[in-house]
């Protein structure tokens, strides 16, 4: 194997499944795409077809593949990254699983986490998880499904089942039910892992009565596993990185430095601060989470979530459908000197990190007779920047130390605009890179780390390359007098 070797990279998303051939310099050279059907059964619920994800993966590898005009044989590993928490239940001896996927979008449980902390096994699971007690991670997913599915809790004391989230059941199916593991990333999002450890939770386990039978093995983030049947696309490719998507893009920042932030903008926005070795306790509700683990050490994680970035800017477009296409919001912006005093709150679903306010809804308050879609497009994407705002204060609140840079990936962060108005309103230079597939970089950067590809964190770092840089230049006045109209904004949506 060569250090040129491409490597091939799984990135399986709440909304589609993708496939993407790099080079060792992080180029890409062929790509390949399938949509993901949601499923919504219920009000709150949502729901995917794991088999169809298991299909479209194969599909797109082989798309990929011949899209780069790369044999299988030429690949040096596969790294897969995957929407986190999403739980999978599946036999054994079929490799069936037993009940559609249930999304980290799900507020099925909300009830048992209500139960349990009327219990008081809120600080319990803080304590070991470094996560809220919260229907977004997988353990509350897997308890509904062991008891609601006929015959579940038997087949699982039985040691019949498996439980696994989307890397864990795609390594399942490429190995031929050979290796049932997870990386560290995506235990940690289980709310069953003790992250100061790295290993399952007895406690835990015995909390959310599921039975030690089900659940993988936790591995590195880099590392071999296994290798894909060779039947599957031709040779028998080492499965060489597993990462949850937000750490891998983490990876693919670069962000190996405690203290350095990146912010994934795409639907919504996740905000990772590197903290190093020590599982730092956040007082302001942000997720103490693993970054990436590594010769069996772990680097962790302060990780703040917001649940509407470029959602709003898509309800924009098809909501009030004041827009054609996301890009127009740009120029949109750049038509007026400011909102004229208007403030966009796009709590649709409730307010996330540092709020964690599931009831409060979306608001826009300020309006005058002048005010049109110019400010209202404008306010939306000042949003972006006031509610990654609130994310940094959260995190230096909880004594991470003021960040050189915020590094900014996703599909919102091509828009220039936003990106110079997050500068200024974080007072902080935000650094675009160059590749934005960032979360599939970071998985091909794990791969290529097992591999010896790139020779170690140095090497990586030195592949990672700034597109642009935009530098704070509004005046401190501005900023403050902008900041505070927005804190009143939110605090007129919070319901408590
Ligand atoms: N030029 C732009 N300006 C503002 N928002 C944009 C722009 N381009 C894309 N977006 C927004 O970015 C989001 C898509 O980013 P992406 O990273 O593909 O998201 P996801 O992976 O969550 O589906 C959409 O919500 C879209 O509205
Ligand atoms: O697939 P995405 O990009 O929506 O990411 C989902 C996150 O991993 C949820 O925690």
């Amino acid at each position: 194997m060569t250090s040129d070797a491409p490597l091939l990279v799984i990135d399986q998303g709440t909304t589609s499944t993708r496939a993407i051939i790099f080079g060792p310099d992080g180029d890409v050279r062929g790509v390949a795409q399938r949509e993901l059907p949601q499923i919504y059964p219920a009000p709150g619920w949502v729901e995917h077809d794991a088999m169809r994800i298991w299909q479209d993966v194969q599909a797109v590898v082989r798309d990929a593949l011949a899209a780069a005009g790369t044999a299988a044989a030429e690949v040096a590993g596969i790294g897969i990254t995957n929407q986190r928490e999403t739980t999978v239940v599946w036999d054994r001896a079929t490799g069936q699983p037993i009940h559609n996927a249930i999304v980290w979008q799900d507020r099925r449980t909300a009830s048992i986490c209500e139960q349990l902390r009327q219990k008081g096994a809120e600080e319990l699971v803080r304590q070991r998880t470094g996560l809220l007690l919260d229907p977004y991670f997988s353990a509350t997913k897997i308890a509904w499904l062991l008891t609601h599915v006929p015959g579940a809790e038997d087949r699982a004391a039985r040691g019949e089942l498996a439980f696994g989230t989307i890397d864990s059941f795609l390594v399942w199916k490429l190995t031929g039910g050979r290796c049932h593991v997870t990386d560290a990333t995506n235990a940690a999002r289980t709310m069953l892992l003790d992250i100061r450890t790295g290993r399952w939770d007895p406690e835990l386990q015995r909390l959310f009565a599921i039975p030690r039978g089900l659940m993988p093995t936790v591995v590195d983030s880099a590392g071999v596993v296994g290798h894909c049947l060779p039947e599957l696309f031709g040779a028998a490719i080492p499965i060489a990185g597993l990462a949850g998507d937000q750490q891998a893009a983490t990876f693919g920042q670069a962000a190996f430095a405690p203290g350095m932030v990146k912010s994934t903008y795409g639907t919504g926005c996740f905000a990772l601060a590197n903290t190093g070795e020590i599982p730092v306790r956040s007082e302001n509700r942000l997720l103490t989470t693993i970054a990436w683990q590594l010769d069996g050490r772990r680097t962790y994680a302060l990780e703040g979530a917001i649940f509407v970035a470029g959602a709003a800017v898509q309800w924009l477009r098809d909501g009030l459908g004041v827009i054609g296409q996301a890009a127009e919001t740009e120029a949109l912006a750049r038509q007026v000197e400011d909102t004229g005093g208007v403030y966009l709150v796009p709590a649709f679903t409730g307010l996330g990190a540092p709020w964690w306010d599931p009831e409060a809804r979306g608001a826009i308050v300020g309006m005058t007779r002048a005010t049109g879609v110019p400010q209202i497009a404008r306010a939306t994407l000042e949003a972006v920047a006031y509610q990654t705002r609130d994310l940094m204060d959260a995190m230096i609140a909880d004594g991470i130390p003021t960040p050189q840079a915020l590094r900014v990936d996703g599909g919102l962060s091509v828009n220039d605009w936003v990106m110079q108005f997050m500068a200024d309103i974080l007072d902080l230079p935000v650094e675009r890179p160059s590749v934005t597939e960032t979360t599939a970089l970071g998985a091909a950067f794990l791969a290529g780390l097992a591999q010896g590809v790139y020779r170690d964190l140095d090497d990586v770092a030195g592949r990672w390359q700034r597109e642009r840089l935009f530098e704070p230049s509004m005046a401190p006045e501005r900023r403050e007098a902008l900041c505070g109209g927005w804190d009143i904004a939110v605090r007129r949506v919070l319901t408590s």
